[in-house]
């Protein structure tokens, strides 16, 4: 039987230093996140970064919290929700980090008598710190606990006609009627290192601004390219002017390039250039979190304001709209449809 594993980041159980700190201890320990060899990532993440980050992260969390618990995590499940209730098969969630292990996720299907996944890596964009790990992590799973298993990996959508045109939806409900001088796209960022690693060419990726307009296989998997891609896309389609929107990346963390140009700069940059009002949209999350909610929606406006900024309005990520919803149920039953298809011919 055929089944689906929905699967975030994931989020602390709580706002307590103490749980926040066990949660970014799994986190930044991944190789794929902090691809260093192991004794630096250790002295890095457990000599210094943990003896500070916890703390301020605790405090950020504590602003976003939900009575019901994490945004990240309560999104997830309402989206998983509804993609269920649109769909026969069973549908469950999982978080790359946290509780709500990926190896619980897959034994809950297992437990429904589901021998074949669709594994749904909840991130537009290719990256090797959120769907390689994903990928990775599930292949390792499956070789020691489920060997039974059959699983495809759905991949990156940041281009799908679809999900664009849900996007550029999102986006125009709220702008439609705003007077706004410019549309900010914010993805998270990554260093630059992870580009080109990920480039499979080894020789593409040169992170300037050609190598991401010409065509090339190294964009299956150049996280650069496809942010900048949902963009153009999106642009198009809601037929934005030059000059009245660009990309940026947010969320560094550390000394080495990460890609640029970095979101606080720009939104410090176009309120010192005399912009009073301002968008910002997050494509790189499919649902509000940290990332979202406090450091773009409270720091963002408030480095804006301080520089002169009147309106800054953050645009909600897809989290659990019923157009939304309808699109992944549709990628389900075109994975499903597809072996029926295969069966009969
Ligand atoms: C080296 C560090 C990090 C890389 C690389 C990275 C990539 C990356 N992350 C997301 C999505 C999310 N990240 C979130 C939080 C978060 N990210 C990092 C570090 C890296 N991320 C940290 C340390 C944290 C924790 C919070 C903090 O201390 O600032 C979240 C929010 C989680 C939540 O609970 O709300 C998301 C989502 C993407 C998409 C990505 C690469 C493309
Ligand atoms: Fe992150
Ligand atoms: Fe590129």
């Amino acid at each position: 039987m055929k089944g689906v594993l929905l699967v975030n980041l994931g989020s602390p159980d709580s706002t307590n230093p103490k749980d926040v700190k066990k949660y970014l201890d799994e986190f930044l320990m991944d190789p794929r996140v902090i691809d260093v060899p192991y004794w630096f990532r250790s002295f890095l993440v457990r000599g210094i970064v943990l003896n500070t980050r916890p703390k301020k992260s605790a405090a950020a969390y504590e602003r976003i919290w939900w009575k019901e618990g994490s945004p990240l995590i309560v999104i997830s499940e309402r989206l998983q929700k509804k993609i269920q209730e649109k769909t026969t098969i069973p549908v469950a969630l999982a978080m790359r980090y946290g509780s709500m292990t990926l190896k619980k996720g897959l034994q809950e299907l297992v437990d429904q008598g589901v021998d074949d996944i669709l594994l749904v890596p909840l991130y537009p964009q290719f990256a090797m710190a959120t769907t390689e790990t994903i990928e990775v992590a599930i292949e390792e799973l499956k070789n020691k606990f489920f060997p039974q298993l059959e699983i495809t990996s759905l991949p990156a959508f940041y281009n799908k006609p679809d999900y664009i045109e849900v996007l550029s939806k999102s986006i125009s409900e709220k702008i439609e009627n705003l007077d706004y001088e410019h549309l900010l796209f914010s993805y998270h960022g990554v260093p630059e290192r992870h580009i080109r690693k990920s480039d499979i060419t080894k020789s593409h990726c040169q992170i300037n601004n050609s190598c991401c307009v010409t065509p090339s296989k190294a964009h299956n998997f150049c996280y650069r390219h496809q942010c900048l891609d949902t963009t153009r896309r999106v642009a198009e389609k809601l037929n934005l002017k030059d000059g009245s929107y660009s990309t940026s990346f947010q969320s560094r963390l550390g000394f080495d390039p990460w890609l640029q140009p970095y979101t606080d700069r720009t939104i410090e940059r176009m309120g010192l250039a005399g912009t009073k009002k301002m968008v910002v949209v997050t494509p790189a999350f499919v649902s509000d979190c940290l990332e979202t909610l406090e450091e773009i929606a409270m720091e963002g406006e408030e480095i804006f304001h301080e520089v002169g900024g009147k309106e800054f309005t953050v645009i909600p990520c897809l989290n659990d709209r019923d157009d939304w919803a309808e699109v992944m149920t549709g990628w389900i039953d075109e994975w499903r449809i597809k072996d029926l298809k295969t069966a009969i011919a």
